[in-house]
């Protein structure tokens, strides 16, 4: 049983806060993404859970063993990087091997992990080439290889998948996710890439200045963004937000259409928010919208337009006909509007939604 549980992590680099008081609780077997903007945090936190730098604040258990004043090796972990130290003048075998012997496992351990690993990553057939005439798809597995060769209880990924080409991510992030699934250790993946992200994940941590924002899987990250900053930066293109002005209780004007919003005394102001692809085109009775430019997706179009001084995106069918200049009306799925408080930042729930 390898559960993580992070009480109370916080970090500081002189005076700047990296990590501001993180609690989190990565489930056994769990594929977890720390997922954020550059500099947000998500490598110091890694780095803190592997051992390679300490908390000034905090808690770390792994398996309910306090690991936080431990060293790297004790901890049960192995960690695959962006530059995946993968040595070029030892041979395949050797470089998956190289955890294991600095372990001092007996040889036929060794060899019936490193067989059995590169098996898993279909990296057999190179066992005895030299690393340094791989491709960089081949040294990615390598590097996996030898960290699932440690058959460690948790698995730590800054960006392994960065060097490769668009068309090798693809193709990796698929094998990877079917790879660990299958070896049963705990994952922590650090990204900035969303798709990836979504891909991947169990559940993603949305990190944003050293907080973590929002913990959920991925299609609750998407759907129900617990944040104004969650919506705006998860989905290509990001969420629509528009200011609406209070009518009566649960009733506000949004870009001249009166929608049903949050109610009670408590609620002031709020902001209406929208996916890009959660709009449909009608005749009539519509969000006026200025179209600026139109850009074919293949199969839809990325519309862009003013709505009363305001940015607004929508994705349409691309059979609908709709030319820069012009004013179309878009009405929203009433199901996937959100609604956030302008001060807070925070998701406003109403019933249904
Ligand atoms: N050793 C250090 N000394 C001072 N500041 C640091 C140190 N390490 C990181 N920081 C700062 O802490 C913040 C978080 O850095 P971190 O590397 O964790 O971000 P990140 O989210 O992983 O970004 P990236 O995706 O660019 O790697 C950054 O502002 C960074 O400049």
């Amino acid at each position: 049983m390898a559960e993580i549980e992070i009480k109370g992590v916080a970090k500081q680099f002189g005076a700047f806060k990296a990590l501001h008081s993180i609690d989190l609780t990565i489930a056994d077997q769990e594929f977890m993404v720390l997922l954020g903007a550059s500099g947000c945090g998500k490598t110091t936190l890694l780095r803190i859970i592997a051992g390679l730098e300490t908390p000034s604040e905090g808690e770390i258990r792994i398996g309910g063993r306090r690991v936080d004043h431990l060293p790297p090796r004790s901890r049960g972990i192995a960690m695959v990087f962006q530059n995946y130290a993968i040595f070029p003048h030892l041979t395949v075998f050797e470089n998956i091997a190289f955890g294991l012997r600095m372990q001092k496992q007996p040889e036929d351990e060794i060899r019936r992990r490193v067989t059995r690993t590169a098996e898993m990553m279909h990296i057999d057939p190179l066992l005895k080439r030299y690393s340094g005439q791989l491709s960089g798809g081949q040294r990615q597995r390598v590097a996996v290889a030898r960290a699932l060769a440690m058959e460690p209880d948790v698995i730590l990924m800054d960006e392994p998948l960065s060097n490769l080409d668009a068309l090798l991510r693809l193709e990796m992030r698929t094998e990877l996710k079917g790879i660990l699934a299958q070896s049963k250790t705990t994952t922590i993946y650090v990204t900035h890439d969303q798709v990836e992200a979504m891909s991947l994940a169990d559940r993603i941590s949305v990190m944003h200045k050293g907080r973590i924002i929002q913990a959920a899987p991925p299609t609750e990250v998407y759907a129900h963004p617990a944040a104004r900053f969650v919506g705006s930066f998860i989905g290509n293109p990001p969420m629509n937000f528009l200011q609406a002005t209070w009518v009566s209780p649960g009733k506000w004007m949004v870009a001249g259409m009166v929608f049903d919003g949050p109610g009670g005394e408590a609620v002031k102001s709020v902001e209406f928010a929208i996916r890009p692809e959660d709009v449909r085109p009608v005749a009539e009775g519509g969000i006026a919208c200025d179209v600026r430019v139109v850009e074919p997706l293949g199969p839809h179009l990325l519309v862009t337009c003013d709505v009363q001084g305001q940015l607004f995106r929508a994705v349409i069918d691309n059979d609908v006909s709709v030319q820069a200049g012009e004013t179309i009306l878009l009405t929203p799925l009433v199901d996937r509007i959100r609604w956030f408080d302008p001060e807070t930042q925070a998701a406003i729930t109403i019933r249904g939604s």
